[in-house]
């Protein structure tokens, strides 16, 4: 079962804390949202769960091994990111760039073979991929070459799925495919999903649990029902959120400038 473990995780840049050391696990059938204003760390969080930027002290462990003891193809198979912004500038197809994300399961640059056809297929239709299936991605608009850079994701299909802001780009019907697609990985599929977004209604309607990144490098973390409070959220974005209407149907907003 995935899970993801961080130990007094110290993240930063060039060895400079961006917070506090985090202490945190999560497990496989959680969708998790991590929320902070612009710069506080998000990405560079990510990226360190990834592998991908050494962590400033502490450490992060996926399925009980420490990242830094796993060799990257197994790697690759437990943990998956999709990056903020990828831009992709190739002249691959549309399905050659989805299946880039099976030779995670290949030895080396060993061919693919039958058995990496369903999930090349699953994924390019779960991100509704079918009619651009032998387009060259270079040729595609922003919004088209995220869903590539998700279905990739998807077809490497690892345990744990860290999203850095997924919805950027997406329409409206695109985002509200992303966000069931992201619950049916998570409590069907049983995966983790560790996602970062900056609108707080996608991580009350989408989330579990949620991760506060607060400007002075403080954190909290909890279930989403607990963690998304008006005091809360004032602090995490350093202005002042409503929460308008009750239930299901409750939207969070920012207070206007003017009367904060
Ligand atoms: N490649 C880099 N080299 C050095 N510092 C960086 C680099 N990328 C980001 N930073 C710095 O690290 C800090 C955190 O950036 P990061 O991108 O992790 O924030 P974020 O919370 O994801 O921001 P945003 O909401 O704007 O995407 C910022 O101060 C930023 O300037």
């Amino acid at each position: 079962m995935a899970s993801l473990q961080l130990d007094a995780l110290t993240f930063g840049r060039a060895g400079q804390a961006l917070a506090e050391p985090l202490d945190l696990r999560a497990e496989a059938g959680e969708v998790w949202a991590v929320l902070g204003e612009n710069g506080v760390g998000k990405s560079s969080l990510l990226l360190t769960l990834a592998g991908l930027l050494p962590a400033v002290a502490g450490r992060v462990c996926v399925d009980g091994v420490d990242i830094r003891r796993c060799p990257r193809k197994l790697l690759a198979r437990r943990i998956g990111l999709l990056l903020q912004q990828a831009w992709l500038d190739f002249p691959f197809t549309v399905t050659e760039a989805v299946s880039a994300g099976r030779y995670a399961h290949r030895q080396g640059w060993q061919a693919l073979g039958r058995s990496d056809t369903p999930f090349i297929q699953s994924a390019i239709q779960s991100c509704g991929l079918e009619a651009l299936a032998e387009v060259r991605v270079d040729r595609l608009s922003g919004g088209e070459q995220r869903r590539v850079a998700l279905a990739t994701l998807l077809a490497q299909d690892p345990g744990v799925l860290l999203l850095d802001e997924p919805a950027n780009h997406l329409d409206l019907r695109h985002q509200a495919r992303l966000m069931a697609q992201v619950q049916r990985l998570a409590h069907e599929s049983r995966r983790l999903v560790f996602m970062s977004v900056h609108d707080i209604n996608l991580a009350a309607r989408h989330a579990d649990r949620v991760l506060l990144l607060y400007p002075d490098g403080g954190h909290d973390a909890g279930p989403a029902s607990a963690m998304l409070s008006e005091d809360r959220l004032a602090r995490v974005f350093n202005h002042p959120v409503e929460r308008v209407g009750e239930g299901a149907r409750a939207l969070w907003v920012p207070r206007s400038a003017s009367s904060s």
